[in-house]
C-alpha cells in the first residue's frame, strides 16, 4: 500500500505558477511507487484577491492546513499597484499561513554548486544555512502610524522577540550546526538593538553549554553582509532574526549563483501544523509571462519537502539531478519548462 501524501499547492501569483509547475514535475519524476503525493491546488495571491477581493480566508486556512505540507510559488503582485494598496498580500497570505501554521524555523541552505560562477572574486567553499526565525520580529505587524500622510506622520513598526521563541529556533539551528560542520554564527545588532540583541544572545549562550561540540561565533549583521562576500566559506549555520534573514538570504542567493538558486523551507519542527516549502524569490512581476524564470530554486525547494517527509533518498536524487544540471549550463538560455523537463528527465527510471 503506497504511503498517500497529501499536498497543498499555492502556485501564487507572477512566476509562481511557472516555477510551480516544473517543480511537481521533478516531484512527479522523483518519486517511487511507494509513495503518492495527492494534489490540492489552491487559488491565492494578488491574482484571487483582484478577482474575489478574499486574501485568505478562515475557510482557505483550515483547508490548506488539512494537508501533510505545502508548496508555494511566489505571492505579490507588481510593488506600488494601487488596487493591491489594502489588501497587503504578503501579510495577509503569506506571513498569515506562516505565523498560523507555526513555520518558526525558515530554513535556507546556500550551496555554491559545481560550475556556477559567483559573482565572487574568491568564493571558497560556499555551504551553509542560514536558520531564520519565522513567527517573530518586525514581521509580526505589531505598529501603526499616527496623522498618516501629513509632515507629522510617526510610524512604528515593533520588533516582538519572545523568550519561548528565540529559544526554540536557536535550539533548532544548534542541533542542525551539531550535525554540520559544528559551527553557528549569531547574527544581530546587539550593539544598538540592545533589548532584542540581548535576548538572543544570552539565550545563544545558554543554549550553547548543551553544545559543547558546537563552535559559537557572532556577528554584527552588518558586519555579516561583508564577510558573505569577502570569505563565506567561514559560515556553516547562521541562526538570526525574521529581518535580518529575509534580506541575508537574498544576498546568499545572489553570491551562489542567482535568486533562482535559492530554496526555502518553512518548517514546523513539532509537526503540528504541515511545513511549507517555496523558493527564495518573489513573483518576479518583471519577468512573469515569458517563459524565462529558473525554476531550480523552487525544484530544490522540492527536495527540501522530500528531506522533510524522511524521503531523504529521493530529496538526494533531486539535489543531484539539480547539481548535474546546473554544472551543465553552459550561458545558453533555456525556458523556465526546458530546465524542468530536463531535470526531471535525469530522475526518469533508465529505459530497460
Ligand atoms: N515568498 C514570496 O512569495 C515573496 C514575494 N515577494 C513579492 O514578489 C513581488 C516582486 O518582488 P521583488 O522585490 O521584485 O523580488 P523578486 O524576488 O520577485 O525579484 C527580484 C529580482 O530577481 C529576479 N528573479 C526572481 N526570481 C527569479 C527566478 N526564479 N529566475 C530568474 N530571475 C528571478 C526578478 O526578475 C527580479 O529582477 C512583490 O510583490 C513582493 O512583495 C517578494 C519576495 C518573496
Ligand atoms: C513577505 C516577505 C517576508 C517575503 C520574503 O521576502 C521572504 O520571505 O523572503
Ligand atoms: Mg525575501
Amino acid at each position: 500500500m503506497p504511503r498517500t501524501v497529501r499536498l497543498a499547492v499555492i502556485p501564487g501569483d507572477g512566476i509562481g505558477p511557472e516555477v510551480v509547475a516544473e517543480a511537481l514535475k521533478v516531484l512527479r519524476a522523483a518519486v517511487g511507487d511507494e509513495t503518492r503525493f495527492e494534489e490540492t491546488h489552491f487559488s491565492l495571491g494578488a491574482g484571487r484577491f483582484l478577482e474575489t477581493g478574499d486574501v485568505l480566508t478562515d475557510d482557505d486556512l483550515a483547508a490548506v492546513a488539512s494537508h501533510d505540507a505545502i508548496l508555494l510559488g511566489a505571492v505579490g503582485g507588481v510593488p506600488g499597484d494601487p488596487r493591491l494598496a489594502n489588501a497587503n498580500i504578503e501579510r495577509g497570505l503569506l506571513l498569515k499561513l506562516r505565523f498560523s501554521l507555526d513555520h518558526y524555523v525558515n530554513l535556507r541552505p546556500t550551496v555554491l554548486h559545481p560550475g556556477v560562477e559567483s559573482p565572487l572574486a574568491a568564493p571558497g567553499d560556499v555551504d551553509f544555512v542560514v536558520v531564520r526565525e519565522g513567527t517573530e520580529g518586525p514581521y509580526v505587524g505589531n505598529g501603526g502610524a499616527i496623522r498618516v500622510g501629513t509632515p507629522a506622520e510617526v510610524a512604528n513598526e515593533v520588533s516582538v522577540n519572545t523568550a519561548f521563541g528565540v529559544e526554540r529556533v536557536v535550539r533548532y539551528a544548534f542541533a542542525a550546526a551539531s550535525g554540520r560542520r559544528k559551527k553557528l554564527t549569531l547574527v544581530h545588532k546587539t550593539n544598538v538593538l540592545v533589548f532584542a540583541g540581548g535576548l538572543w544572545k544570552r539565550t545563544v549562550d545558554a543554549v550553547a553549554v548543551e553544545f559543547p561540540d558546537v563552535a559559537v561565533d557572532y556577528l554584527h549583521v552588518d558586519a555579516a553582509t561583508i564577510f558573505l562576500v569577502t570569505d563565506p566559506a567561514r559560515f556553516d549555520v547562521i541562526v538570526t532574526d525574521n529581518l535580518f534573514g529575509d534580506i541575508l538570504t537574498d544576498l546568499a542567493g545572489a553570491i551562489s549563483g542567482g535568486i533562482g538558486l535559492a530554496a526555502s523551507g518553512n518548517i514546523n519542527p513539532d509537526g503540528r501544523f504541515p511545513s511549507m516549502f517555496e523558493p527564495v524569490h518573489g513573483s518576479a512581476p518583471d519577468i512573469a509571462g515569458k517563459g524565462i524564470a529558473d525554476p531550480t530554486a523552487a525544484i530544490l525547494s522540492v527536495a527540501l519537502l522530500l528531506d522533510h517527509l524522511g524521503l531523504a533518498d529521493d530529496a538526494e536524487r533531486v539535489r543531484g539531478a539539480a547539481s548535474d544540471d546546473i554544472a551543465g549550463r553552459d550561458g545558453s538560455t533555456r525556458s523556465t519548462s526546458e530546465i524542468g523537463d530536463a531535470i526531471a528527465a535525469r530522475l526518469a527510471p533508465a529505459a530497460p
